[in-house]
């Protein structure tokens, strides 16, 4: 895949703008509000996305020159701090990990293959893993009381909520004669019931997790009875703020899916 890299990093910008567009996300942010997130605005998301997609492009340059997976460490670190200080946030934190770890497996592939893919994203978190880490994080305090391991199982397991779960909810859903505005949710509903999303545990426990998974399974049935689904989580948006709960690496595996559906066109073709 490596001919594809540079465009692989453009859709994985644009999924990353099509998830924060996306609306309306229980206790995130979207074009109606901040959700659970008092220290964000779309605007400053926005700005952060500027880093994330210089980032990605960077990415793509070092893969290109045959650069070492820790020449693409040290940009993602670099990437982190500068969403710090220039953003002001931390809010795509996990998407600059996960994004830039597709484009690294994209370039150990021969072809455009999910199951290679996802073998190749373990190999190599696997090898980012076995480095040290900054401690604590919330992820890692989550990680040592053995709730949830986050976004390193989600990595070093080859992204399962990707490519089993995600894409297959949305390419369900368009088999059975749905379209992009009911397969996207279908989407949604698949990564609420399914992710173990640290950032729900590190607001609000296990219960703030339940209520997630619980909403995702809601949404997901609501979606194949065509019923009320964009009413549902503007409800549950309400809820969510009122408790402070969020779903970030729900977020984060949502741009993944719309830059790997960007990237082999199914998102194009849903909505034509
Ligand atoms: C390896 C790192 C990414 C560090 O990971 P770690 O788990 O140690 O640290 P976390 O701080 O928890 O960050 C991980 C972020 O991943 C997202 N996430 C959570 N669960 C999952 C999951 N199951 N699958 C996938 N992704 C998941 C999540 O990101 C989103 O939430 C962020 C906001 O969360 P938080 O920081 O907890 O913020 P608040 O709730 O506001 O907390 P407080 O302010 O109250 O404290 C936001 O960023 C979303 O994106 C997790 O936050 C990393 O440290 C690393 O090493 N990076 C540099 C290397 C790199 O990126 N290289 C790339 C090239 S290979
Ligand atoms: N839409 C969003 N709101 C809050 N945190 C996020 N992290 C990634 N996307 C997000």
């Amino acid at each position: 895949m490596r001919s594809e890299l540079p465009t692989l990093s453009l859709n994985l910008v644009r999924g990353a703008f099509m998830e924060l567009y996306l609306t309306p996300k229980p206790g995130l942010v979207d074009l109606n509000d901040s959700g659970s997130h008092r220290d964000l605005t779309l605007h400053r998301m926005e700005t952060s996305l500027k880093i994330v997609s210089a980032y990605l492009a960077e990415v793509a340059d070092s893969l290109a020159r045959g650069e070492e997976l820790a020449a693409q460490v040290r940009l993602g670190v670099a990437a982190e701090a500068a969403m710090l200080q220039r953003a002001g946030t931390n809010c795509h934190k996990g998407y600059i990990f996960l994004s830039g770890l597709l484009l690294c497996a994209g370039s150990q592939v021969a072809r455009r293959d999910e199951g290679e893919l996802s073998a190749a994203v373990g190999r190599l978190a696997k090898r980012f893993f076995d480095r040290p880490h900054p401690q604590p994080t919330n992820g890692s305090r989550i990680r040592n009381s053995s709730e949830a391991q986050g976004v390193m199982g989600e990595a070093l397991a080859g992204f399962p909520s990707l490519f089993g779960a995600a894409l297959p909810a949305f390419r369900h859903e368009i088999a059975r004669g749905g379209n992009r505005g009911t397969a996207v949710y279908a989407m949604l509903g698949r990564l609420m019931a399914t992710v173990e999303d640290s950032t729900s545990l590190h607001r609000c426990g296990r219960e703030g997790l339940a209520t997630v998974r619980e909403d995702g399974r809601k949404l997901e049935l609501l979606v194949l009875q065509r019923g009320d689904f964009l009413g549902f989580l503007a409800e549950r948006n309400e809820a969510y703020i009122s408790r402070n709960l969020t779903m970030g690496g729900v977020a984060d595996l949502l741009a993944l899916s719309f830059a790997w559906l960007a990237h082999t066109g199914e998102l194009d073709l849903a909505a034509s």
